[in-house]
């Protein structure tokens, strides 16, 4: 596997996951076993001995074919999910279950459609500040009506930072652009401080124009606030583009197996500053150098080509250790 000398080991690390294996198990289904009646689970195993660091203010994007494991990977740094075996720490803690340490957004569906776009942005806060009981029961006391007022301040005083007037602010979901939504998801999720922010194909479902300015957005937003962006999806030019550093994951067939796919890996992990000279490929100008094309051919063999994947198998399974290094 391509060593990444990406990742800056006087960086704190975010994200660490460990020795990871990713079973999963079917519902029970009733087979016959020399004719008398047994229940059975079919096991699939995605990952083995999956090992991951991530430091702080890296733009890692995760790019695989379909069904390779990279929602798997996001649900479980996400806290959605959790490992077979192996651990995930983000912020050095044990990930147990969804904290305001991740921000997330989706390709949809991260906005409540009866909420304006201000309470969307506010709703993290408030809820932090008051738990979803005292919302409930109190959302008429003058403690939760204070903490909803300067939410909803540090909410509009957002608004200008992704591109939407105060007026803006009193609309609905359903009255702005898919690339509007998304700026509001964007706003909702880092409103929180994020330690990581986490994107799952988010801009999938806009037109290539909403999409080519979101991804100049989240730059602008990911450099001026320092994030660390953790950036699912299945377009590489996407991938390397928007990344500081990109992973490819790929599915692998065992050499003396028929089946399709039996598992998958990390088959590159690579600094884009790096392997660009230290040029990084922003801005869109500079993507279209002869390095670049020649990263692109490579992750694109490494990780998306099918005739590459039957070799896979014969690839060294070392782990890393913390600093990205066999
Ligand atoms: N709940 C589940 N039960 C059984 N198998 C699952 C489950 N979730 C995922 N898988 C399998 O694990 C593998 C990885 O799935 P995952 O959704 O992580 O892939 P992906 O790369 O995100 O796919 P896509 O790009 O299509 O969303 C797939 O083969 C999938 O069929």
């Amino acid at each position: 596997m391509e060593t990444p000398e990406t990742t800056n080991p006087e960086r704190k690390v975010v994200v660490e996951v460990r020795d990871v294996e990713v079973t999963y198990r079917s519902k029970p289904k009733l087979k016959l076993d020399e004719g008398k009646p047994k229940l059975e689970r079919d096991e699939f195993t995605v990952f083995r001995d999956l090992d991951l660091t991530i430091r702080e203010h890296e733009f890692t994007t995760i790019v695989g074919p379909s069904g390779c494991g990279k929602s798997t990977i996001f649900r479980l740094i996400l806290g959605s999910q959790f490992p077979t075996k192996g651990t995930v720490h983000v912020d050095g803690e044990p990930v147990r279950n969804v904290t305001p340490k991740t921000g997330i957004v989706y390709q949809r569906y991260s906005l409540f459609p009866h909420l304006t776009v201000a309470d969307n942005i506010a709703l993290g806060p408030l809820l932090q500040q008051t738990g979803p009981f005292e919302s409930l029961v109190r959302s008429i006391g003058p403690r939760y009506r204070r903490v909803r007022r300067e939410s909803r301040a540090e909410a509009f005083d957002l608004l200008g930072r992704i591109g939407l007037s105060r007026n803006d602010g009193d609309k609905y979901p359903h009255e702005l652009s898919g690339g509007m939504r998304q700026r509001v998801a964007i706003a909702q999720a880092t409103i929180m401080k994020p330690k990581v922010l986490m994107m799952d194909e988010p801009f999938g479902a806009l037109d290539h124009s909403t999409r080519e300015d979101m991804q100049l957005f989240i730059l602008e937003q990911a450099e001026k606030n320092g994030l660390t962006v953790i950036f699912v999806t299945h377009d590489l030019d996407e991938a390397l583009f928007l990344g500081t550093r990109v992973i490819g994951i790929s599915q692998y067939y065992a050499a003396d197996s028929a089946e399709d796919g039996v598992g998958s890996k990390i088959v590159t992990d690579r600094d884009l500053t790096a392997a660009l000279g230290g040029a990084h490929p922003r801005p869109t100008t500079s993507i279209d150098t002869p390095e670049f094309r020649e990263l692109r051919r490579k992750v694109h063999h490494d990780v998306l080509d099918p005739d590459h994947r039957q070799h896979i198998s014969e690839f060294d399974h070392d782990h890393q250790d913390s600093n990205g290094k066999h």
